[in-house]
């Protein structure tokens, strides 16, 4: 990375006023809000030792399956497990599965969760190896009839569940007091926790999920409620006794060796709502739906899909902290706007249900049939940022984003809908490339939104109307009309007039690798590209050579 790339990604996401000691603090008052002593939980009649594995859900506040595990035992042993299956290659293209840039952001939830968790008599357990080995031989060692996990959706997820299952059914525990002799194998207890909608309450079941978003939207809106955010207990000990509990993973343990500036864990992520609603004179909140699809700067939009996605903020806490700011402050668009993009994240995770593994098939969803390039060298072109590309000169809206997105693991969401448009349909590069580049750089890397995302983009989605080609003119025109955001990722382009930013013209730029599929045009290029994909025909890019 460039020292330019390195300043950049220290300043450009960096959340003003989260020095560590506003951090504490803010989580410690909202921690005091969602403790449960104002409102005591059902007493505590579980019996004999329970293990919580931790897996993308880092966070305690509204944490249904700590709850959960603490309720229904006497002693608890939190688990994580760094699986090097998670830190291995990419299915299809053998990118890493996590980039330098979210193994540093894991490492950082990690330790937050640790210390959280002490503070309230527990500590948290860190083994290197796969938790069907892990977990299996822990629970032998300690005594354990039940492990809780959240519930994940993705084969790859899926099938560690089952591993797990099936090795811990080996496991007899003993016969402690009280806990009942039908605990012949150890089990594992999975619970549902990701949404803010929960899956028990959803108006249809998942196999007969809408297709199109705006209907379950609707539905859900009417005919669901959201739960209440579950509260913490002051107090989640004792644990067994435990000699090693590991320690935290440094960075070269997990093949990574970069930092970054959004920081992990849950205090950060209650400090970044804290920040976002209430905190910044200038009210963030109230004009979210106005500012949401900036590409500069660190309060265009809400920046909580790390947190999302690590599992450290729960979505159901920010469901309660709009409706707080609604009743406190105002109550507008931007307001309700926040929770509609959450209900997209919500659709993206129940359509993974529905499509199952169709999601990471070529032709989605829908089985659509097209002819797909994989050339390396507009691939890489794309992911240096190097493409030059543009008509007539050049143009460098893709490799600005592209840039982001090495330096800093985070793209805007305008930002991932140009490059992901521009990739399948400008180069005609087969989607599954840019997903798995995705998979690897994001810190926010979600299967189910990324993969949702991209065959949407790719138009092999569920829903053909989302079938969507951005026009780079436009979008340059309408999201950086002076050029802000691509000088500040190509600084060279800097010194020119802010009109000439977005098309400097070979001499100041690069020559395009590609020609633009649709050329100069101001029609929907919606419309064009599904009518092209109709056709059977290839979305192959036009390269110059
Ligand atoms: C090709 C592509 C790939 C993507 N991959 C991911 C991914 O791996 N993980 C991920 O969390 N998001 C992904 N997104 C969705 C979206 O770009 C990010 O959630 C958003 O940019 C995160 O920034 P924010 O938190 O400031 O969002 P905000 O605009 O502040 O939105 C608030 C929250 O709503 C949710 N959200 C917003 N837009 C979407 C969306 N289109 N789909 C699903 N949830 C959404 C996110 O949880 C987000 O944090 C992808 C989008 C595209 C086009």
């Amino acid at each position: 990375m460039c020292s330019n790339a390195v300043r950049a990604a220290q300043t450009i996401h960096a959340v003003p006023g989260l020095g560590s000691d506003e951090m504490e603090r803010v989580a410690h008052q909202t921690f005091t809000r969602y403790t449960s002593d104002a409102m005591p939980p059902p007493p505590r009649k579980g019996k004999g030792v329970a293990i919580v594995w931790f897996r993308n859900d880092l966070r305690i506040l509204d944490n249904e399956v700590l709850h959960k595990a603490w309720a229904s035992s006497q002693a608890l042993l939190p688990v994580y497990c760094v699986d090097p299956m998670l830190f291995g290659a990419t299915y299809h293209f053998g990118f890493p599965k996590t980039g330098a840039i979210r193994s540093q952001f894991l490492i950082e939830c990690l330790a937050d969760l640790k210390q959280n968790l002490m503070k309230r008599g527990l500590n948290l357990m860190i083994q290197q190896g796969k938790p069907e080995q892990i977990l299996p031989s822990l629970a032998k060692a300690y005594g354990v009839h039940t492990v809780y996990a959240q519930k994940e959706t993705c084969s790859e997820e899926v099938h560690v569940e089952r591993l797990v299952a099936k090795n811990l059914k080996k496991v007899v525990p003993p016969l402690a007091e009280g806990v009942s002799a039908k605990h012949k194998s150890t089990n594992l207890d999975l619970i549902w926790g990701c949404t803010m909608y929960h899956i028990d309450d959803l108006p249809f079941n998942c196999t007969s999920l809408p297709d199109v978003y705006t209907q379950f939207r609707k539905s859900v809106e009417s005919k669901s409620t959201i739960r209440s955010c579950i509260k913490v207990p002051a107090s989640l000990g004792p644990t067994p006794d435990v000699k090693d509990w590991g320690c935290i993973p440094d960075a070269s343990m997990l093949g990574a060796s970069k930092g970054m500036a959004f920081t992990g864990g849950e205090s950060a992520a209650l400090s970044r709502v804290h920040e976002y609603f209430w905190k910044k004179a200038s009210d963030l909140l109230k004009t979210y739906k106005v500012t949401r699809n900036g590409m500069l700067g660190p309060d265009y939009s809400t920046k909580f899909s790390p947190w999302l996605a690590s599992g450290s903020l729960s979505p159901r806490f920010i469901y309660e902290e709009v409706k707080r700011y609604e009743k406190l402050r105002v109550s507008n668009d931007s307001t309700y706007w926040v929770l509609f993009e959450l209900i997209w994240r919500d659709y993206f995770r129940f359509l993974s249900i529905k499509a199952g593994n169709s999601l990471f098939y070529v032709g989605g969803p829908r089985r659509v049939q097209t002819n797909w390039s994989q050339d390396q060298a507009l691939f890489d072109a794309w992911r240096n940022g190097q493409t030059g590309y543009g008509f007539g000169g050049s143009y460098p809206l893709i490799d600005a984003n592209m840039k982001e997105l090495s330096a800093t693991g985070f793209m805007s969401n305008r930002g991932r809908q140009i490059v992901c448009s521009f990739l399948v349909r400008d180069m005609g590069v087969d989607w599954r490339m840019g997903a798995e580049w995705f998979e690897s750089c994001l810190l926010d890397y979600d299967p189910c939104s990324n993969y949702g995302n991209w065959t949407y983009g790719a138009g092999v989605g569920n829903d053909p109307r989302e079938d969507r080609y951005f026009s780079i003119p436009k979008q340059a025109q309408s999201y950086d009309p002076d050029g802000e955001f691509v000088a500040y990722w190509l600084p060279q382009l800097k010194p020119l007039p802010k009109e000439k930013r977005h098309n400097p013209g070979m001499m100041m730029y690069m020559k395009p690798i590609v020609a633009l599929k649709f050329g100069n045009t101001k029609a929907s290029g919606a419309r064009r590209g599904g009518v092209e994909e109709k056709k059977g025909k290839s979305y192959r890019g036009n390269r110059i050579q």
